[in-house]
């Protein structure tokens, strides 16, 4: 499973939860403007905007898991198991992998608007990138500064929605998950009042109580909910320590510990990594299962101009402070 969300304090953030059992060594990869990028039933973008984002880098190639380009453009893919459909190639429109889709929207668009004009010409296309790595079954948000909508591609074709959430997780299809939200416009951040009957004495005995009623396990939906109570509800300061550190607490409302989530082999899914791009500063930030230091990437820290791929490996093994 996973979660994305987007965020606002006084600058606009963009990340998300990896939870899945294996790795791919995935790295923090940043595309720069002139690198060759190859699409296979599209032109090649010999120059485009500069990426920053998580990608296993194979064969060269970036597959990116989510990134944000230097405009602040960002975009995540997330599990859409059993829903999603990719299509055979279609003369009359734009056709782009799967694996494709995020250098080929971040590279291009500055905005959620311009990027919706390029998905209303866009066949997302049933090609693997190799017979060892196939199809994600993914759907996708992609986030600006002003607005979020999320992408399927379903049997009947391309769709797109407004997110006016500003999260994602996996199935079922997003519209379920925003109606869904009715269901708890009761839960508050506040202290409860006693709306059952004016006849029982009754008065919260614990903080945290106008909380109950929102779900605790790790579905799908459940995730959801807390995820977009926790960002809506957030108290954050403006400084970047302060909200950085926010998005990666309201991450970890939804994050998933080792052994809580068994999968059929005997494995477990869990937190692989968290991510934090400052959309406007174009810095990534993340922390793995096993580091919870905050590690950064700085976007403009490298040579943009370049046509190579720059990556850097996760730093994965706890970072302890001695004091003594
Ligand atoms: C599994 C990941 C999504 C995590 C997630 O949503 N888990 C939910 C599990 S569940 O359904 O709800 O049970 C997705 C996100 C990005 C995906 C990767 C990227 O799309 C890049 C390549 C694409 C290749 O086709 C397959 C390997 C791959 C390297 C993908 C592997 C995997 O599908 C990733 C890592």
């Amino acid at each position: 499973m996973c979660t994305a969300i987007s965020f606002e304090t006084k600058d606009h953030y963009f990340g998300r939860n990896l939870d899945l059992d294996v790795s791919y060594t995935e790295m923090v990869t940043i595309t720069p403007r002139n690198f060759h990028c190859y699409f296979r039933k599209a032109q090649d973008m010999m120059s485009h905007y500069a990426l920053i984002g998580m990608a296993a880098v194979i064969d060269h190639y970036p597959l990116y898991y989510d990134a944000t380009n230097e405009k602040g453009l960002s975009m995540a893919g997330l599990n859409f198991r059993g829903n999603a459909h990719f299509h055979r190639e279609d003369p009359d429109k734009d056709n782009i992998a799967p694996f494709e889709f995020i250098p080929w929207i971040l590279g291009q668009c500055e905005t959620v608007e311009e990027a919706k004009m390029l998905l209303s010409k866009l066949n997302l296309v049933d090609i693997p990138f190799s017979e060892h790595l196939p199809i994600a079954p993914l759907h996708w948000m992609i986030s600006d500064q002003q607005q979020s909508i999320v992408v399927k591609s379903v049997k009947e074709g391309l769709k797109v929605y407004d997110n006016p959430a500003g999260v994602l997780a996996n199935n079922p299809e997003f519209g379920y998950h925003l109606f869904n939200l009715n269901q708890y416009l009761s839960v508050t951040a506040s202290a409860p009042e006693n709306r059952f009957s004016k006849q029982l004495d009754l008065k919260p005995y614990s903080l945290g109580m106008g909380g109950i009623g929102l779900p605790g396990d790790l579905s799908s939906t459940s995730r959801f909910v807390r995820a977009a109570f926790a960002k809506f509800n957030s108290a954050s300061g403006s400084s970047e320590a302060d909200s950085v550190g926010q998005f990666f607490h309201i991450l970890k409302s939804v994050a998933q510990p080792k052994g809580l989530n068994a999968l059929e082999d005997g494995k477990f899914e869990y937190t692989l990594y968290s991510s934090c791009c400052n959309m406007d500063k174009r810095i990534y930030y993340y922390t793995t299962y096993d580091n919870s230091q905050i590690t950064a990437v700085d976007l403009h820290a490298e040579d943009l101009d370049s046509a190579q791929l720059v990556s850097y490996p996760l730093i994965s093994s706890q970072q302890f402070r001695f004091v003594n």
